[in-house]
Formats: C-alpha cells, structure tokens, sequence
C-alpha cells in the first residue's frame, strides 16, 4: 500500500490532503509518512526473524530529527558519518549504544566525541584512522570498538558517483591490505576489534554485487579467524535500491533472504545501513507553478522549488516522478520541463513532463524523502523549505521554513 494516494482527485498524504498541508504550511515543503517509514524499517528488521541484527538507518539520507525520532522510538540503530549527524540522532532520542561511525575523514574532535558518548563501532576507512583512535582512546582511558570498512572491488553497476566499493573510489581499506590492519589493530591497547564492514554504492537494483562483496568478505573473515581474530558482526552497509520510474530492486525481505542463504549456519550479529530504501519513498516535495513559459523550443513551468532544493536531478540526471496534486482538465496536455528560480542551466526537477499545467498549480515530486532536504542549500540565498510529517490524520511542522534572517545569522559586518 503507497501512503501518498489520490483520493477523489486530491493527492494525500496517509490522511491529509497535500493541498491542505500547503495552505498550512506554505510552499515549496517536504511532506514525509511516518507509516511508510514505519513500514520500510519493519520490512528490513522484520526479515531477520531471531537472527541477532541491528538495522542501522544512514542518517544522510534523510536527518529530520522528526524522522530520526520515528525510527529512534522503533528500536533502530543508526549509521553516521559526522559529530553533527551523531548530535542529531541523540537529540532525537537514539542511543548511543546502537551508533556506527562511518567516513572517511573523521577529526580528533569528532572521535573524542564519539568514544566519550560510548557508540556502538567506528568503520574505520584509512589506516591513519586506526592510530588516531587509538591514541585518542588511550588520553579518554577507554578502549574503542573498530571494525574496518573494507573495498572489496566490486562494481555495483550503479551510477558513478554513487559507487563507493570499486578500488578506485576513496572509500574503505583495500581489501589486499585489510588483513594486516587487523593484525595491527589486535595488537594496539586501546582498541577492541569487534566487526567488518563495507559498502559498495548507493541505489543497487541487483542482489548480485551485494552477493559478490559478501563472498569476499567471508573470505576475509576466514584468514582472520585462522589467526586467532574473532569478529562479533558483519556490517554490509547500506545501498539498497527504490523504484523511481521502472526499476524492480529486490525487496528488504528478499534482498535479506539471499543474504543469510549465502552466510548459511554462522554467529555473527548482521548490521545493515540502509538510507535511501527507508525513507526515499516515504516522502514528496512540494512545489507551485509560478509561471508557464512557452517557447518555440522548449516550454517551461518555472516553479518555486529549485536545485538547491531537490539536488538529484541536477547532479545525477536523476528522474524523479512529478505529478500534480490536484490534476484538472482545464490545460492541454503538453510537454514541460520543470525548472526552478536559481541561476543554473542545470537547474531542472524535470524535463519534459507530460502534465496539464495552469499558473498556481501544485506538484509533487515524488521518492524525494532521501537525499532531498538532506542536500538542501541556501544557494542564490534561497531560504530552506519547511518539512512536514504525516501521522495519520495529523501533520506536525518537523522543521519550520527557514526565514530571511537566518539567511545570514553568523554573518558580520567588517568594524
Ligand atoms: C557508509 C554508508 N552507509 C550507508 C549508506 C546509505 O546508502 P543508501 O542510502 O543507498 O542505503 C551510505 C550512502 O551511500 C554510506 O556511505
Ligand atoms: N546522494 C546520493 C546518494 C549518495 C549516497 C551517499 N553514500 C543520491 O541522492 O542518490
């Protein structure tokens, strides 16, 4: 069951029509489910059965404390990658105890940060990092839980700014090389090796290049048991796919299923790091058409949304699905391309759209929960949207709409 619906002609929100959420709450906004996200976090924790795991939501995608709140209160982990994204996830009630520290450039402030809070693991992903957490365990007197993120070499036929496990990508310890990292890491004072992690990119459709990480990942884990290094968890990141336009991503259930198939009988606690799979359907961004520009080429809908918005589309090509929210006949359907304010060529959320389009109409684009406020900015100083959460027949304001002043809050005038 899809929680943004049409009904009578209206598009809702669970129970709330989108058009009332804006007369509310202005436009543009960013309207999130908290069914769908309920239901998509069930559906990867719900697939273990009694085998011990902890779904870890990647906080990047989407870190509305609203939303961090909704799956703090479902028991879930969380995977960060910043002192500010950690900051986040314990205001909004998540517990230290379940945090996973991922990145690839963790600062001394941030690592203090994390051991006085007691997180669950760093993934370590430079061999430099392994010595500054050792070092900065060993000033706080406690001793660090590592797991390596290594790059397995696995090509995860997504695109190329999103694939993260390829030896050429920055990310994680070249799997060649991990073995004696971990040989190192055993012998240091203030460190506890308790995992493996890796992640190989970001909106995989196919369970096979998880599959392919997986195998050399046991391999690994293997030769290190030989050596007398026992792993409490595997970590396989996060990555899973969602459907925009015709994609068939394996479902978390199946995606799960194939997984334990190929780790057969075995004592690991599996940690996940899904983002995009739990929240990028779980919400809309909502935009209103301020002008039609026909051309002799091209016709534009200029709307009030905009790049520093909603990024993907202009950063990836990605395609977003755009519908109206209350579709009338009073247009003749043409092509459009969606376009915003901001002073870009590359500035579209959408080319050639087959809509009927009247000024004052609104749009939603659709799978904009991840990624989409979370890569907002305040580019051509354009004050951040507001984002909304759905709770049944309720909408609570998650984050109010950015005002001028705030624009440049911090700023000074030279004396
Ligand atoms: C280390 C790590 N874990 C998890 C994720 C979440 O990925 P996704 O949103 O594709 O599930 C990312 C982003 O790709 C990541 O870099
Ligand atoms: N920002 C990307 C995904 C990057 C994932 C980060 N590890 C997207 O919108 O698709």
């Amino acid at each position: 069951m899809d929680y943004f619906n049409y009904q009578n002609n209206e598009l809702f929100a669970e129970a709330v029509a989108v058009q009332d959420i804006v007369y509310q709450f202005g436009s543009p906004c960013y309207i999130y489910s908290r069914a769908t996200l309920e239901r998509h976090w069930r559906a990867f924790d719900g697939a273990f059965g009694a085998i011990p795991h902890l779904v870890c939501y990647a906080v990047k995608a989407n870190s509305n404390l609203g939303v961090l709140n909704v799956l703090a209160r479902l028991g879930s982990g969380f995977d960060i990658v910043s002192l500010g994204e950690m900051e986040r996830v314990l205001a909004a009630g998540g517990d230290a105890k379940k945090i996973v520290f991922s990145g690839v450039g963790k600062r001394e402030d941030e690592i203090l940060a994390a051991l006085k809070a007691g997180i669950r693991c760093f993934n370590i992903e430079v061999s430099g990092e392994l010595d500054r957490i050792n070092n900065l365990a060993g000033q706080l007197g406690v001793v660090a839980p590592v797991s390596f993120r290594v790059n397995p070499d696995v090509d995860a036929k997504t695109h190329p700014y999103i694939s993260t496990g390829l030896k050429e990508n920055k990310f994680g310890i070249d799997i060649d090389t991990a073995i004696a990292e971990y040989r190192r890491a055993a012998a240091l004072p203030y460190i506890k090796v308790v995992g493996i992690d890796c992640h190989i990119g970001s909106q995989l459709t196919e369970t096979r290049p998880f599959l392919d990480a997986l195998d050399k990942l046991l391999e690994l884990v293997a030769t290190l048991r030989e050596e007398g290094i026992h792993l409490h968890h595997l970590d396989l990141g996060g990555g899973l796919g969602i459907c925009y336009k015709d994609e068939q991503p394996p479902q978390p259930a199946q995606y799960i299923q194939a997984v334990l198939e190929r780790l057969g009988q075995h004592s690991y606690e599996i940690l996940l790091e899904p983002g995009r799979a739990i929240v990028g359907n779980a919400g809309i961004l909502v935009t209103q058409v301020e002008y039609l520009k026909p051309t002799a080429n091209k016709n534009f809908a200029i709307v009030d949304a905009a790049m520093n918005d909603l990024l993907r589309p202009s950063l990836y090509g990605a395609w977003q699905e755009i519908i109206p929210v209350s579709p009338h006949d009073d247009a003749p359907l043409v092509h459009w391309d969606i376009v915003g304010p901001v002073c870009e060529t590359g500035d579209f959320l959408g080319k050639e759209r087959l809509l009927k389009l009247a000024v004052g109409d609104l749009l939603a684009v659709r799978s904009a929960g991840a990624y989409g406020f979370s890569m907002s900015s305040n580019y051509n100083s354009r004050p951040r949207v507001a984002e909304v959460m759905v709770d049944g027949t309720q909408c609570h304001l998650v984050r109010a709409r950015e005002t001028l002043a705030q624009l440049w809050a911090g700023e000074s005038l030279l004396p």
